[in-house]
Formats: structure tokens, sequence, C-alpha cells
């Protein structure tokens, strides 16, 4: 589903180049759960705009859905949900999930029931006529990630959507996403800070390091598919987190 070899970004800067990424190497199949994680300044958001097409690769290939990111982005392959939930506070819920549908100029019976298929799917059926600040952070981050499903992309890329939320409700959520997974075999990449968030969430972990932005390692995760939360008390998980933590620290030094 997507796929980089030997990918470099560097940005040109009046402080001279940022290697933002170097040499990246990485295959996600149909159907994966990709977690980024790696310290500030890695390249995380770099490599998720890259395959969004919102930046672009200065050396390396890239292809997204078999095309370049570029044709990926007009054939509609993703849907992007940002760390802050960016809805807009004069559109209800409803309003804010069908303006990608409007845009694209989807019939009004069709803008309608898609959005309602949506809500449903993310547990804010009700909500419709709200608007974004009558709802709470988790439920607006939910919104936001209906907005992202409403055209229906194979991909739905995740730049750390529940950073700002606390524990409790950032439990949830990741419930909840893997449920919304699961019912909908989308392919997820998903930007992360928090080694339990990856390890929980993930088939995959890309453990990245700064200076120059690089994966360190890439861990397939050997947890079964139904994961309920206190999954993560088991030696399993326990096992998962060590080796990326090990990660991290090996990234930290060589940088
Ligand atoms: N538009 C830009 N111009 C110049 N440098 C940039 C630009 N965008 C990112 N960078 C640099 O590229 C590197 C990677 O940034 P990126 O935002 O991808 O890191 P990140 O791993 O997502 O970090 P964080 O966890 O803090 O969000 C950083 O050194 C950053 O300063």
């Amino acid at each position: 589903m997507i796929e980089a070899r030997g990918l470099n970004l560097t940005f040109h800067t009046n402080d001279g180049p940022v290697h933002a990424l170097k040499d990246v190497d990485l295959t996600i199949g149909k159907g994966e759960f990709v977690s980024f994680i790696g310290p500030s300044g890695c390249g995380k958001t770099t490599l998720l705009r890259a395959i969004a097409d919102l930046e672009h690769p200065t050396g390396g290939s890239l292809t997204v859905n078999g095309m370049s990111p570029e044709a990926a982005r007009k054939a509609r392959a993703y849907g992007y949900v940002f760390q802050a939930a960016g809805l807009y506070p004069w559109r209800t819920i409803e309003g804010n999930v069908r303006l990608p549908l409007q845009i694209m100029g989807y019939s009004r019976a069709e803008q309608a029931e898609r959005a309602r298929k949506v809500l449903e799917l993310v547990e804010l059926s009700g909500f419709e006529r709200k608007f974004p600040w009558q709802l709470s952070g988790g439920m607006q981050q939910r919104a936001s990630i209906a907005r992202a499903l409403a055209f229906d992309a194979d991909i739905l890329l995740m730049d750390e959507p529940f950073g700002a939320l606390d524990e409790i409700v950032r439990d949830r959520l990741n419930e909840e996403l893997l449920k919304l997974w699961a019912r909908t075999g989308k392919t997820i990449g998903f930007v992360t800070h928090s080694i339990p968030e990856a390890v929980y969430l993930s088939t995959k972990i890309v453990v990245m390091s700064p200076r120059p932005g690089r994966i360190t390692d890439v861990i397939d995760s050997t947890l079964p598919a139904e994961r309920p939360l206190e999954i993560r008390d088991t030696p399993e998980f326990i096992a998962i987190a060590h080796r990326v933590r090990e990660g991290l620290r090996a990234g930290y030094e060589d940088s």
C-alpha cells in the first residue's frame, strides 16, 4: 500500500540543510496499522506528510497505493487527521464532516448518508447538530476522524491525534480506534510519542531517530488482533515495549 525506497528529504534553511529523512526504506501492506515513534525532530510528521504529498522527497522513491503520492492525493487515497481536531467552529459536527464531501461534489443526499454512517462509526450519532465547542476534546477528535473517513479512502494518516488528551480518554479512543480499524480494514499510519500507545495499536512499529531522521528499527507485533486494554500488562506486550524503548535509546546515543 505504501512503499519507500532510499527516501531522502532535505529542507534547505538559512542555517543550512536539515536532513529530515535519510535513506528511509519501508513497506506497509494493505490493512496494516503502522505507528511511527521517535523523539521530536526525527521526521515522523515529515514522513507522513510526504506520503500525503504535502512534502516532496529530494531523493529515492515513494509510492502510495501503487501510484506517486501526487496521483494518490488526487485519487483521494487517504484521509488525514491532524494533532488538533481542526474543526470549523461555525459549522455543526455534521457540517464539518460533510465539508470534504461538499467540496468533492457529492449530492446532498449522499453527503447526509455518508455523514450519518461515519458519525455512527465513531459513536457520535446524536451530536450532528452540535457545534465543536459543545463537545469534549475527545469527541472533537472523533469528529475529525469521522471527517477523514467520510470519503472512504483506503488509507488513514493520523499525526498524533490523541496527543493533547488525558490518559483515560486516550485509552478509550485507542480502544475505539482499534475496533474501527477492525471493522473497516483501512491501512493506518499513526504518529505518536507514546510507547504504550504504539504497542497497543500497531501491527508494525517503526522506530525513528533524529539528525538525520531515519528508521532504526521496524517491529512486527506478535500481539493478537483482539486487544483488551489489559493486554498492556502481559509479558508479550512488555517485551515489545522494551524493544521499542531500546531502539529509541540507541537512536539518542547515535545522534
Ligand atoms: N518546513 C520545514 N522547513 C525546515 N525544516 C523543517 C520543516 N519541517 C520540518 N523541518 C525539520 O525537519 C526535522 C523533522 O521534523 P518533523 O516535524 O518531521 O519531526 P517530528 O519527528 O514529527 O517531530 P515532533 O515529534 O516534534 O512533531 C526537524 O529538524 C524539523 O525542524
